[in-house]
């Protein structure tokens, strides 16, 4: 620690002053600077092995937008110098952003002295050690796993086993987040298919006006954006699989067009009259009751049984308690080593409290709320305190109003209407999205953004 070099940055004079008179009895070097504008300058000078960073300086005091700047310019001059942030109290919210965007660890103010001391500590070894920084975000390199413990997921896995090399086209129904995705690439992997292209269409997500060009492709000049020729997601599909995701959400005129596609197995692209022959396994998606859709209507029978041969209903998380534990432990080993943190097991009481949450989001929800715990975490073993702040799992299932006061914050408000909301549509992402007027895009990052 004598040869480490130490960059302190808040505008506040005392609190500089404490730190380094702390900072020093351990650290060979301990830089401080008052005013954040002048990193640059410190970074161009000095290569730091830990800087230690206000996240709220006075100019900006709620949102931390200038310690995010900050932290970004510090991991774009050299991505090994670990970035420790001071926080407020009621900031947690922001040190968990922070930590994804690359931040190595945070302390609370007023901080203990031990604690600190510790973090310094660990994050100047960290950089010494040459070890990698936390990731700026990036999921894991592995290829993703399907977890199946429980006796339903089990029998979908050995459903799929023997399926999947048949060119069987595949129908996934289940709530929002169950792992329909997973199970589609699944189904690609052990297909014989499995080394040419699997191509994913979130139709949800699609604008009508968008339909035919994003799937069919579309010629120069067929519309006014056309400027050139563009294959569609079918064609990129070609001799591999194609992934409708959210098909319940598509309306009748464009169930239309793609069930000729479907039939013909020949796409033709917008402005252009030469059909193309596409050679795809269909895998599709939803989360809506297609039966129920067909009865009201809305969704083409002969479209249906045209997606359908192979059905599967993924159940909720809630309906197979047994995939909890694992999913928690497979969660935990991702984001340790994602965020390189030594938090070694979760705790069998803690398995316990995960079983009596509902997880209206299922298990995006629960891998969420695992990678927030992991940040968060003060001990080896992930505890039921590091993962609800101390409410319990049986309050997050509330339906009452939101809480008065004028302590609450925006943040707190915005996430109690998520909440609400997921739990008078059971969960479904699309109506969520609709009743709170978000994209789905939208809603996913917020929910990303409170660990839902
Ligand atoms: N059985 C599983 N094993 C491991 N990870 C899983 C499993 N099921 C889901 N996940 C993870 O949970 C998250 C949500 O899963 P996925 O996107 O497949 O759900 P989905 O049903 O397609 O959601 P949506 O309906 O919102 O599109 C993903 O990050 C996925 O990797």
């Amino acid at each position: 620690m004598q040869t480490a070099k130490l960059l302190i940055v808040d505008d506040d004079a005392d609190v500089l002053l404490a730190a380094k008179l702390l900072l020093k009895r351990h650290v060979g070097q301990v830089d401080i600077e008052k005013n954040p504008d002048k990193l640059p300058f410190l970074l161009g000078q000095t290569r730091y092995d830990a800087i230690l960073l206000d996240m709220n300086f006075t100019r900006d005091v709620s949102s931390g937008k200038e310690g995010f700047d900050w932290l970004d310019r510090i991991l774009d001059a050299d991505p090994t110098t670990r970035v420790v942030l001071f926080t407020a109290y009621g900031d947690v919210e922001m040190a968990v952003r922070a930590i994804k965007a690359g931040a190595s660890d945070f302390v609370l103010k007023p901080w203990e002295n031990d604690k600190l001391v510790e973090v310094i500590k660990t994050a100047i070894e960290g950089k010494q050690a040459g070890s990698e920084t936390s990731s700026s975000g990036q999921k894991g390199t592995s290829p993703p796993t399907v977890i199946a413990q429980s006796a339903a997921m089990r029998q979908i896995l050995d459903t799929i086993e023997r399926v999947a090399p048949t060119d069987a086209n595949i129908l996934l129904l289940g709530e929002n987040g169950t792992g329909k995705d997973v199970l589609a690439r699944e189904i690609h992997r052990l297909s014989n298919r499995r080394d040419k292209p699997f191509v994913c269409a979130d139709l949800g997500a699609l604008p009508d006006s968008l339909f035919e060009s994003e799937l069919f492709g579309h010629v120069k000049g067929a519309f006014t954006d056309a400027r050139d020729d563009r294959a569609g997601r079918f064609e990129e599909a070609n001799s591999g699989t194609i992934f409708l995701d959210e098909i319940g959400n598509v309306g009748l005129a464009q169930q239309a067009r793609l069930l000729t596609v479907l039939q013909q197995r020949q796409v033709t692209r917008v402005g252009s009259n030469k059909p193309r022959s596409i050679d795809v396994r269909l895998v599709c998606a939803t989360n809506a009751d297609l039966n129920a859709r067909v009865a009201d209507r809305s969704f083409r029978q002969d479209l249906l049984y045209r997606v359908n041969t192979i059905e599967l209903h993924i159940p909720p998380l809630r309906d197979r308690p047994d995939d909890i534990g694992p999913l928690a432990e497979h969660f935990l080993r991702i984001y340790r080593k994602q965020y390189n943190r030594a938090v070694g097991q979760v705790s069998p009481d803690l398995v316990k409290h995960l079983k009596q949450y509902h997880w209206p989001g299922n298990v995006r929800e629960l891998q969420h709320a695992i990678e927030r715990a992991v940040i968060l975490a003060r001990g080896p073993v992930l505890t039921p305190d590091d993962f609800f702040f101390g409410s319990s799992p049986a309050s997050m299932q509330g339906t009452g109003g939101l809480p008065g006061g004028d302590t609450m914050q925006l943040e707190d408000v915005e996430r109690r209407l998520i909440q609400q909301a997921m739990q008078k549509h059971g969960g479904n992402i699309t109506d969520v999205a609709r009743q709170l007027g978000l994209s789905r895009q939208a809603l996913y990052r917020r929910m990303e953004k409170y660990g839902m």
